[in-house]
């Protein structure tokens, strides 16, 4: 039986951290500067902490000023918005990102409308979502950035390829879309009211789910020898499983990446660029 080459997200996420941490300190022996990077938390979500926790220790080994902040479940929209309003002038701080989710009572579009576009390291600000539309550069959301720069530097053909994206979320499916339909592909997006997504999917080169439902994507859904790339993250019984039927699919896919060890490690590798872009000033908005 034929089987899928991993599309190892962890050790190219060490590869690009690697390749940061050697830039920042240069940058920091040259001129005593460091990039600064501020994670906004908002109330206690666990999942939420490990990320953050991930991401602090990532940005540090990277060289960088973390910065985490934590403001209780009970913060106002308007206390987070003060927050934000201090982080944009402080000069220290080059990226800010809002953890999502916040809790009901705040406005997540609201505080992300706030933020400078300059330090906008998810991409998620009008200007930058705008700039995506547009084709003009910009800091990118990190999870679909991380996904192209993983089929990148394993030379995955994208030019002329039909993908299919399950979801259609604003931090991932949205954005992903058009960064596929800037390398040329023919992009497909389904979601929760699609009917018969497997058959849409049966003819695709590149399948990416990221949905959060597990075991969502099964053999029939998969042309033999494409590519799978599983953004899914769900904490189940058995453990941490993408939205992929992984052992099934393996066997069917040409590439896939796995869960965990895939996108999520390219997605805090892509917040660590993004931050190094924002320090830069390459992207003066
Ligand atoms: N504003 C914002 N931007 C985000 O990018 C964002 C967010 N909010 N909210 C939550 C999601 C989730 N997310 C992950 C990042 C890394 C892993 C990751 O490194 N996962 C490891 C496993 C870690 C574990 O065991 O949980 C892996 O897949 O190998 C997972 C999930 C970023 N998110």
């Amino acid at each position: 039986m034929s089987k899928a080459q991993l599309l190892d997200g962890k050790a190219t996420a060490d590869q690009i951290r690697a390749e940061l941490a050697v830039k920042v300190g240069e940058h920091y022996a040259r001129t005593g500067r460091r990039p600064g990077l501020a994670v906004v938390m908002v109330g206690d979500d666990p999942a939420s902490a490990v990320y953050v926790r991930n991401k602090h220790r990532a940005s540090t080994q990277a060289g960088m000023d973390s910065r985490q902040v934590l403001l209780p479940a009970s913060a106002t929209t308007g206390q987070v918005l003060e927050m934000i309003e201090m982080l944009n002038q402080d000069p220290s701080i080059h990226g800010i990102l809002l953890q999502l989710p916040v809790p009901p009572h705040i406005d997540a579009q609201v505080i992300i409308k706030h933020l400078d576009p300059r330090k906008d390291v998810d991409g998620l600000t009008p200007t930058n979502m705008g700039r995506l539309m547009t084709g003009q550069p910009g800091l990118r959301p990190c999870t679909p950035l991380g996904i192209m720069e993983l089929l990148s530097r394993y030379h995955v053909p994208i030019a002329g390829k039909k993908a299919v994206i399950v979801g259609r979320s604003q931090l991932v499916g949205k954005p992903l879309a058009l960064l596929l339909l800037e390398k040329d592909a023919t992009v497909c997006v389904l979601h929760s009211k699609t009917p018969n997504p497997s058959i849409m999917a049966q003819d695709a080169d590149i399948v990416v789910a990221a949905v959060g439902r597990p075991h969502l994507v099964q053999t029939d859904w998969i042309k033999p020898g494409a590519v799978v790339i599983d953004v899914g993250i769900n904490r189940t019984a058995q453990g941490l499983v993408g939205d992929v039927d992984f052992p099934a699919v393996l066997t069917r896919a040409g590439y896939i990446t796995p869960v965990p060890g895939g996108i999520g490690p390219m997605t805090i590798a892509m917040l660590l660029s993004n931050t190094w872009q924002a320090f830069q000033g390459e992207l003066n908005a």
